[in-house]
């Protein structure tokens, strides 16, 4: 606490040397340009500055047709632009979290092969996975933390879609299953990617992804999948809205700096990740924030009675 008094005696001198005022700042920003209307996915204000992102095609299992996985990119992207949401969780509407990529659409559209020659061909192809992998990496790429909440099935691109998440929680009777093989193909959109980064276990990895066996919540969460299993859908829900709701009261400078430098320090070594780390801090340590929550803190306050600048 002396510390912490000190640092903040030391910052409001530095400011007042600065002749700065310690200031609200409003932005006029936020929802202006938002529709949220999709016809796949349903999406809705949870509490303040959380959004509730559904898969919404119960009545076929949220099988991800072509207009879902276009949708998503758009969702996420007005999600990464919102200056109201600092978080999101991700859900599936009905029976289950969702069945995977539409087998009518897999069996159709998405193998047909567009081009005179072979080359074409399969240079439209190739083309056409790279934009179904930034279906899920537009949710790695949004600065919003987004909680997938799982319940009953996670299959095939359902699995892809939830490695794309910061955080995984589901329910006893969900389970999992990189089912892609037994489809006679190698999953393409993140899942053989990013597991390993997640589980940490490159053996249990590999056996589900060869075989295709089903993962059930309990092994889920043994092997750090998913991080709370809860008896089922609402209690979840709720869990994940509480989870987002307190990530969403701190200070959103703080929380997205920290979700890309932890995507940054995944993907690189620990020393190049500390460089980004330093370059990245070295303006956002400027922010108003740290006054604020510093200052909350001497308070004994908690940072959701802090009012932060929209981000
Ligand atoms: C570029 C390529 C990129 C990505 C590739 C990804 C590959 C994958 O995702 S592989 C995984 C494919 N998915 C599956 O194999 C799952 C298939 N579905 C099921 O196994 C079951 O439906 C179930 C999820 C276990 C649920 O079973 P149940 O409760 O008995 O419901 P159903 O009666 O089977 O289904 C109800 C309704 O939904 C339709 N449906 C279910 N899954 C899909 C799907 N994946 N694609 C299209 N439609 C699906 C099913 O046909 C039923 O529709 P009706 O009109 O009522 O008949």
């Amino acid at each position: 606490m002396v510390l912490l008094r000190r640092v903040l005696q030391k910052h409001q001198s530095i400011r007042g040397l600065l002749g700065l005022q310690f200031r609200m700042m409003t932005s006029e920003a936020g929802h202006a340009g938002s529709s949220y209307t999709f016809k796949t996915l349903k999406v809705s204000q949870a509490s303040d500055k959380v959004l509730h992102v559904e898969l919404n095609r119960p009545e076929k299992m949220n099988a991800m047709n072509i207009a879902l996985w276009r949708e998503m990119v758009e969702c996420f992207n007005e999600i990464a632009e919102d200056s109201e949401c600092n978080a999101v969780v991700l859900s599936g509407a009905g029976k289950i979290f969702t069945a995977g990529i539409d087998l009518m659409d897999l069996g159709g559209e998405v193998l047909q092969l567009e081009g005179d020659d072979i080359a074409r061909k399969t240079w439209n192809l190739r083309k056409k996975i790279t934009k179904a992998q930034e279906t899920f990496t537009v949710i790695e790429k949004c600065s919003k933390p987004v909680i997938a909440a799982i319940h009953g099935a996670c299959i095939g691109a359902g699995t892809s879609l939830i490695s794309a998440c910061d955080i995984r929680y589901c329910t006893q009777d969900a389970w999992f299953q990189i089912k892609e093989v037994d489809m006679g193909l190698a999953a393409d959109v993140g899942a053989l990617q990013r597991f390993s980064k997640i589980i940490g276990n490159q053996s249990l990895v590999n056996e589900l992804s060869f075989t295709s066996r089903k993962m059930m919540s309990d092994e889920a969460s043994n092997c750090g999948l998913v991080s709370r299993v809860f008896p089922d859908k609402e209690s979840m829900l709720q869990g994940a809205f509480d989870l987002a709701s307190e990530i969403a009261s701190k200070s959103p400078v703080a929380v997205q700096g920290t979700k890309i430098n932890l995507v940054y320090a995944r993907d690189h070594s620990v020393s190049e990740s500390l460089q980004y780390m330093a370059t990245w801090n070295m303006s956002m340590l400027q922010t108003e924030d740290i006054m604020k929550s510093v200052q909350a803190a001497l308070e004994k306050k908690k940072t959701k009675d802090v009012t932060y600048s929209r981000l």
